[in-house]
């Protein structure tokens, strides 16, 4: 079992201080742990990104970022102003060297306390930041280092990171994130499998028809443009949130609820899922772009208009997988994946479909579905069958509802980075993928990308507002089955 290391009191310093994820999710996460008196008192935030900046400047920038993503009756001025008491900003460039000698002095006493290093900038400077911290002597045994997803942009840059990571680090200081897993259903998926008697007998290929997992959104690449368009939704979604998803629909229950135990378990659903490889691939994945089109009334330009992406990029923004578990409790059982970017709606979902009863005796009769809804509302409800009021025996499908948010309501719900972050700072990495996890759905997820490129084939575009491209719904009907709406 992995022992968690307290390293209080601690710092956190944020590598891309000044980047989207920082502004837009870490601060206001941040700022409402400290709102609930969760931070340490004396722990203070250091962001680093090349902008010259002074301290007032970045908090400035802080400020607005969190005035516009925190809501509005969580802020407040006074609260604002001790949290940004614990802000600083230093300039420099973490590919090179010199800057963390320059780091350390800046740091001065700081260098004696624990410290959390929170890399939220693209992987290709993650091996660079490991081993100038190292060089600088500010990865002691007192240091954590959160790594943001995706690792690497294949299994062989992924190792390459890891192996670099891993020189530098223990495992048990090393926290990939993926915030997927700090959403409060995701976890409540958990707590529903293996804190209920009654899924478990039924949680097998012989009562489970398949498993949908979406992740709709109907944003498009924003600002992120130059990432995204070497990325794509393979690598920026599939990869990490999907999987991670239907690693905890799969496995098997763990044995204890802590990182070990929990991750073990994940590793061997990644670890069993059926390779899709050269001609395979063409029939069990859907790639697609979206083009021009509408979303809520508003026109919107086709992905290869968005801002820093190639005129004629192939990369794509939409990707539906059909997946196979070889193992004895899935065997057989279609788990299709589906993520795209300017879809109809913003709609994170997970369908499990039963099977039908064996033997009908009503003549309107549908199979249960379980429907866990991440987004935009948090709910679970389980469709059963009911018999209409009145003469005759009339079915309806009725819906048993779970609304998380209603059934909580005296509780503010946290963002998945608010835990997540907590957790770091407590040391606790159950909900963070481990080496192997991400080394796992790399091999996976690498052919599919290999037969793309072999058998290569532009991506279907779909209008932006739409369900993705007809292909991702053929995909489904060959089976026998369709998307859920
Ligand atoms: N944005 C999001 O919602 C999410 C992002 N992620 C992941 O987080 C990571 C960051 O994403 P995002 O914030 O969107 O990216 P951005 O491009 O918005 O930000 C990148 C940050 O890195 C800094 N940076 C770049 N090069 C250097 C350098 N050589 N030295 C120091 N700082 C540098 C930039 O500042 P400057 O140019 O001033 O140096 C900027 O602060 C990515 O890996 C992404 O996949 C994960 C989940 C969600
Ligand atoms: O990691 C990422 O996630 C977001 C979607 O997150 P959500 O919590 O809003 O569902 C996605 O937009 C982004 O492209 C990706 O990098």
């Amino acid at each position: 079992m992995l022992e968690a290391v307290v390293i209080r009191p601690c710092d956190m310093l944020v590598f891309g201080g000044t980047g989207d994820l920082a502004l837009h999710k870490l601060l206001p996460a941040l700022y409402h742990l400290h709102r609930d008196r969760r931070l340490p008192a004396d722990m203070r935030i250091l962001a680093l990104a090349r902008k010259p900046l002074g301290a007032d400047a970045y908090r400035t920038l802080a400020e607005r970022h969190c005035r516009a993503n925190v809501p509005r009756a969580n802020f407040d001025a006074t609260t604002w102003q001790a949290f940004a008491e614990r802000i600083d900003y230093f300039a420099m460039d973490a590919s090179q060297s010199a800057d963390y000698g320059r780091l350390a002095r800046h740091l001065g006493n700081a260098c004696q306390r624990g410290r959390v290093y929170y890399l939220a900038t693209a992987p290709g400077l993650f091996e660079d930041i490991a081993a100038h911290l190292a060089n600088a002597g500010l990865a002691g045994s007192d240091t954590r280092i959160v790594l943001e997803k995706p690792i690497g942009h294949s299994l062989e840059s992924a190792l390459a990171i890891n192996q670099a990571i891993g020189r530098v680090f223990q495992e048990s200081q090393v926290f990939r994130i993926d915030h997927y897993l700090g959403k409060e259903t995701v976890q409540n998926l958990m707590a529903l499998r293996f804190a209920n008697a009654l899924f478990e007998p039924v949680w097998r290929s012989g009562h489970i028809d398949h498993v949908q997992i979406s992740v709709c959104e109907t944003l498009g690449v924003e600002n992120r443009g130059g990432y995204y368009d070497k990325a794509g939704a393979m690598r920026d979604m599939l990869q990490n949130h999907l999987l991670q998803l239907l690693c905890l629909v799969a496995m098997e229950a763990p044995v204890r609820f802590d990182a070990e135990a929990v991750r073990n378990e994940k590793v061997k659903i990644l670890e069993a899922l059926k390779p899709i490889a050269g001609f395979d691939v063409k029939d069990r994945t859907v790639r697609g772009q979206y083009a021009a089109g509408k979303i809520g009334g508003q026109e919107v330009p086709a992905y290869y208009f968005e801002k820093n992406v190639d005129s004629d990029s192939d990369t794509e923004t939409f990707v539906a997988v059909h997946a196979e578990i070889d193992n004895w409790r899935w065997a057989g059982v279609p788990f299709y994946l589906r993520t795209g970017k300017r879809m109809a709606r913003k709609s994170s979902e997970i369908v499990i479909q039963f099977k039908p009863v064996p033997h009908r005796l009503f003549q309107d009769g549908q199979a249960n579905r379980l429907l866990i809804r991440l987004q935009p509302e948090e709910s679970i409800s389980l469709q059963l069958m009911a018999k209409s009021p009145g003469k005759g025996m009339y079915l309806a499908p009725v819906e048993l509802d779970l609304n998380l948010a209603h059934a909580f309501r005296q509780k503010r719900r946290w963002d998945a980075y608010e835990r997540l972050l907590l957790d770091v700072i407590e040391g606790d990495s159950t909900l963070f993928m481990r080496r192997d996890e991400v080394e796992a759905a790399w091999r996976w997820v690498d052919p599919i990308i290999g037969g793309w490129h072999a058998y290569y084939q532009r991506p279907r575009p779909y209008p932006a507002g739409s369900w993705g491209p007809e292909q991702a719904h053929s995909l489904l009907e060959q089976q026998g089955h369709a998307w859920h709406r």
